[in-house]
């Protein structure tokens, strides 16, 4: 079951301060649940969606109250701790929470990795088990926090060598901010950092057809954390490259193939062949748990496909992305007209200046500094693991 309430029910002063939590897990009088900003309904409306089962959870990640790659693992996880919570099955749950988008592999690392922390812990009985499943998915969100302020040092540092000088006309595609995240997201975490350092000239946000993650969730997050912005349609981007007025471009990941080709938001490869014919970084910013070294290549990513509806009909029809209870689909195009809607392109890594991820930057993008930066990132979560293991 799923129900919609005010942004901000039962948290604490501290959360209340820091603005309202991208998701969180509750015990609530009724029951377990995993509460989420709706970020279908922004920027028109900061409400929360509750859910408190396993499909209600599933059905809020298919539709887009809550998305974006390191998120999306956070949100895994808590699902499989909510079905423990519950007593449902927990394999089962774990599975489909792994299946309900297939190209961010955050997801299914997030579900399998409560799961297995589950699996452990269930010979000391099911309350121990479904204790041990949160403790896990807690952990993985506090680590993603962590490791967002670790891109945002990391990513701005690579810029300011990449671009000395500052006054940085930067653009980035789709939603990588806090609404992406644990912390403050991850390419977007970086604007932030180098906005913050008084570096940054203007932000162009591409507003990334046709759900607009870019028109509705980057420039509200721009907007909140004041930065000079302007959104601009996906078209518009090549002449803008064109009269000189792109210094980089940051874009985040849902899936870093081992070879480093790089799957994003469909509208991400066109901005790397214009950034290369412009002589413009293009940056990647990820947490190593993006780069799949279980997918050799990029043609071996899975790319999601969406309804036709969400390009026929845009952004507020059937899709689910309206701010207002009842309001109609619009159509765009003629009754009965067919669309092709990947969610997301690959770019091959011989565009990418650099991969920067919360163990470090690879560049240039190889598979073996690749693999260097995931074997640091094992090494890391079996010294944590074993610190729960103790505690
Ligand atoms: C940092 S989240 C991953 C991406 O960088 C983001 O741009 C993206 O493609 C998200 O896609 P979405 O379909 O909104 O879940």
């Amino acid at each position: 079951m799923a129900f919609k309430w005010p942004a901000g029910r039962g948290q604490t002063g501290r959360m209340a301060e820091e603005g309202v939590p991208v998701i969180r897990y509750e015990e609530l009088p009724e029951g377990p649940a995993v509460v989420l900003l709706d970020q279908r309904r922004l920027p028109r409306e900061e409400t929360e969606w509750v859910c408190t089962d396993v499909p209600a959870l599933v059905d809020a990640i298919q539709s887009l109250a809550v998305r974006g790659a390191p998120v999306l693992g956070i949100a895994g996880g808590y699902g499989v701790a909510l079905a423990a919570a519950r007593g449902d099955d927990v394999a089962g749950a774990a599975e489909q929470l792994a299946n309900a988008r297939p190209t961010a592999v955050n997801l299914a690392y997030g579900a399998r990795l409560v799961e297995a922390a589950y699996r452990e812990a269930e010979r000391s009985g099911a309350g121990a088990a479904a204790a041990r499943a949160l403790a896990q998915a807690r952990a993985l969100h506090q680590e993603d926090a962590e490791g967002s302020a670790r891109l945002a040092e990391y990513g701005s540092a690579l810029l300011e060598e990449l671009v000395p000088g500052g006054g940085l006309r930067i653009l980035t595609h789709c939603n990588t901010g806090r609404l992406v995240s644990g912390g403050e997201g991850t390419a977007l975490a970086v604007v932030k950092a180098v906005h913050r350092a008084g570096g940054l000239r203007r932000l162009w946000v591409g507003e990334t057809r046709p759900l607009l993650q870019g028109a509705r969730l980057t420039a509200y997050e721009a907007a909140k954390a004041g930065m000079a912005y302007s959104v601009l349609t996906d078209g518009a981007a090549g002449s803008l490259f064109a009269s000189g007025e792109v210094d980089a471009v940051l874009v985040g990941a849902d899936r870093i193939a081992a070879d480093g080709s790089v799957a994003n938001k469909v509208g991400t490869y066109p901005l790397a062949v214009l950034a290369r014919h412009h002589r413009v970084p293009f940056v990647v910013v990820a947490p190593v748990t993006t780069v799949d070294p279980a997918t050799a290549a990029g043609c071996d990513i899975e790319v999601e496909q969406r309804a036709a509806h969400e390009v026929t009909e845009g952004p507020w029809g059937r899709s689910g992305l309206s701010g207002a209870e009842g309001e109609e689909g619009r159509a765009l195009a003629p009754v009965g007209a067919q669309a092709h809607n990947p969610a997301f392109d690959v770019t091959p890594s011989e565009l990418v200046t650099a991969v920067v991820t919360d163990q470090g930057v690879a560049s240039p993008v190889t598979a073996e500094r690749l693999g260097e930066l995931c074997s640091a990132s094992r090494r890391q979560a079996s010294g944590s693991a074993d610190g729960m293991m103790r505690s």
